[in-house]
Parts: structure tokens; C-alpha cells; sequence
């Protein structure tokens, strides 16, 4: 497939479907479509579903369901974008994932490898060509994410994904200079989206075509302003950018650098601190989610920091 072929529309700022989760630790499936609504009403370039911090990994099979129906119904009624998120380590269950997303007919639909045990390149070109056929037509995103049991580079990438014509798209880390000029040197043809809080960089670097972002949990209405001013002003989208950094770096990231919380849970606390929707901090368990007050205590200095991101 050429370069021109290959190359796919989906771009710019996604939001994440984040779950509502109950006290029992059940899913409030009434508050999820509140959120959906939300987020349509933010009129961002698209919504996806289970992402990390959409907890795909922590769900029943008739959970997964419930929530792409939710997400398809709402989203095509609306005339929104939409992703869904197939990911499980297990390949089995990943590919039956995938087989019933592609019933929902979404925009794409995101797949990680395989990873328990890492996969060599063989193997991993191997699990894309069957999980293309399962897609059904339907374009694939490959979400290697700097947790993954294997964290491929550039060249690795292009490797793997290059021949698989159905993946459009990787959901991936960006790093310094020599990675952009890495990036620009071997994934060309693809669509990529990269950590929520650098996309200004990446746009700037002409690599990123959009992220699936933390910031869009922040505010999602606020992200999807940023992302438009990338077009318009370069300059004063990055100077916002240093001032996200300067927040994330400050008053998000040492909840999982010293104490151990999960990027979903940092997520979930993004969201109540921007506090748009029925999301509250809480995880499904095992895993610990930071308290509501964090947020609440978050939130002036968020607003005062990134006031851009609240203007309605
Ligand atoms: C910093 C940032 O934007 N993080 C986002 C990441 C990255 O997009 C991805 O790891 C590629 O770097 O994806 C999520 O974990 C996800 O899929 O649920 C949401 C999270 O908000």
C-alpha cells in the first residue's frame, strides 16, 4: 500500500470515556450516558472507549458490551466520532472484542499487542494480519502505550504495522528531538496521536495527528478550544502547553511518581478537577483511586493556572 493510500483523516483532540463507577463497584450505566452527552455537547473531534483510563482491562465481556452500544447509539444519533477500544492482553479476547465492535461500525477501533508475553515482530505482524480480518474493512489503531510489555520504537513500528494495510493509525509516547526526527523518517504514512499534553509540540514537529488525551479529562471543551488554536497560532497554543506541563508536573504526576497511583487513576482525578461531568475519582477494585477532596483542592489552582482551559 502507498503512503497516500494508507493515510486516514482521524485526527485531533479525543476524548476518553471514563467509567462511572459505583460505590459497589458496579458501572453507573446512567451516569455513562450523561457523559456521552456531555462530551458531544464539548463538540470534540471524536469520543473513544476503552482506553486505559476507560478501565478496558478491568470489565466483564457483557460490561464491554453495554458500553459500546451506549457509546454507538448516542455518538451516531449525534453525528459524533467515535473509536472503540478492543484491547485486552489476552489475544483471544481481544479478537472477539474486535469482531463485535465492528458491529457498531466506528470510526476505528484500537487494538494493543498481545502482552503477557511479549510478542517478537513475527508474532506481532502476525496478530495484526488476523485482527485486520476480524475488522472487517473497519481501520485499526495499534495503542502502544509506555506501559506495554513490549514499547516499540519508530523503526519497530513501521516494521510491524507497515505490512498491515488496515492499520491507519498508532496511539503511541513521543519523546525528544531524535524520536520526532525517528518518527518523521519511518511513520510517515500513519496517523499519530501522542500524549494529550505535548500536542502542540507534535503538531509543530508535523508528526502528531491528534491525541486521545488527558487534557480532553482535564476539559474537554477547553482541549478541543487548544486544538483549534494550534491552527490558527502555533506560539500561543505552546505557551498554553508549557503552562498544562508546568500543572501535570506540579500537581498530577507526583500521585503516581510517589505514591504509586495508576495513569488511570490520574486521569480520573484530571476529570473531577475539571469537574464537567458525573465522574468521580473513584477505580473499579484492586486498584486505588485518590480522594475527591485532592480534587476539589485542585481545582482553583487548575483554573488559575490554565484559565484558557475553563473559558466557556
Ligand atoms: C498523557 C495522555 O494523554 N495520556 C492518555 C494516554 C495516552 O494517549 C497514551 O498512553 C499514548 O501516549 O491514553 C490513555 O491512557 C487511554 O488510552 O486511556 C488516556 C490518557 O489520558
Amino acid at each position: 500500500m502507498s503512503m497516500t493510500t494508507r493515510r486516514h483523516p482521524i485526527a485531533g483532540n479525543w476524548a476518553s470515556l471514563l467509567l462511572p463507577i459505583a460505590e459497589d463497584d458496579s458501572i453507573d450505566f446512567e451516569k455513562l450516558g450523561e457523559e456521552i452527552d456531555i462530551l458531544i455537547a464539548a463538540k470534540v473531534d471524536g469520543i473513544y472507549s476503552n482506553g486505559t483510563a476507560g478501565e478496558f482491562h478491568n470489565q466483564t465481556e457483557a460490561e464491554y458490551e453495554r458500553i459500546q452500544e451506549m457509546l454507538a447509539s448516542r455518538c451516531r444519533a449525534a453525528g459524533m466520532a467515535f473509536v472503540i477500544g478492543a484491547c485486552q492482553p489476552d489475544p483471544i479476547i481481544m479478537l472477539d472484542r474486535l469482531r463485535r465492535a465492528t458491529a457498531h461500525k466506528p470510526l476505528a477501533i484500537q487494538v494493543i499487542l498481545p502482552d503477557w508475553w511479549p510478542l517478537t515482530n513475527l508474532e506481532a505482524v502476525d496478530f495484526l494480519h488476523r485482527a485486520s480480518e476480524a475488522a472487517d474493512g473497519i481501520p485499526l489503531v495499534l495503542y502502544n502505550p509506555p506501559h506495554a510489555k513490549r514499547v516499540l520504537s519508530p523503526a519497530e513500528l513501521s516494521d510491524v504495522c507497515g505490512p498491515c494495510p488496515s492499520v491507519v493509525g498508532m496511539k503511541i509516547a513521543d519523546s525528544d528531538d531524535a524520536w520526532y526526527a525517528q518518527a518523521r523518517a519511518y511513520l510517515g504514512e500513519f496517523s499519530l496521536f501522542i500524549p494529550g499534553h505535548h500536542l502542540a509540540t507534535g503538531i509543530k514537529q508535523g508528526v502528531a495527528a491528534g491525541a486521545f488525551s488527558n487534557v480532553a479529562c482535564l476539559s474537554p471543551h477547553g482541549a478541543q478550544a487548544w486544538k483549534e488554536l494550534m491552527h490558527a497560532d502555533i506560539d500561543a497554543a505552546l505557551e498554553i502547553e508549557g503552562r498544562i506541563c508546568a500543572f501535570m508536573d506540579s500537581h498530577v504526576v507526583p500521585f503516581r511518581r510517589d505514591h504509586g497511583y495508576s495513569n488511570a487513576a490520574l486521569d480520573k482525578l484530571l476529570a473531577a478537577i475539571g469537574n464537567w461531568g458525573p465522574v468521580s475519582t473513584r477505580l473499579r477494585w484492586p486498584y486505588r483511586f485518590i480522594g475527591e477532596q485532592e480534587a476539589k483542592g485542585l481545582r482553583e489552582r487548575a483554573r488559575a493556572m490554565i484559565p484558557e482551559l475553563f473559558a466557556q
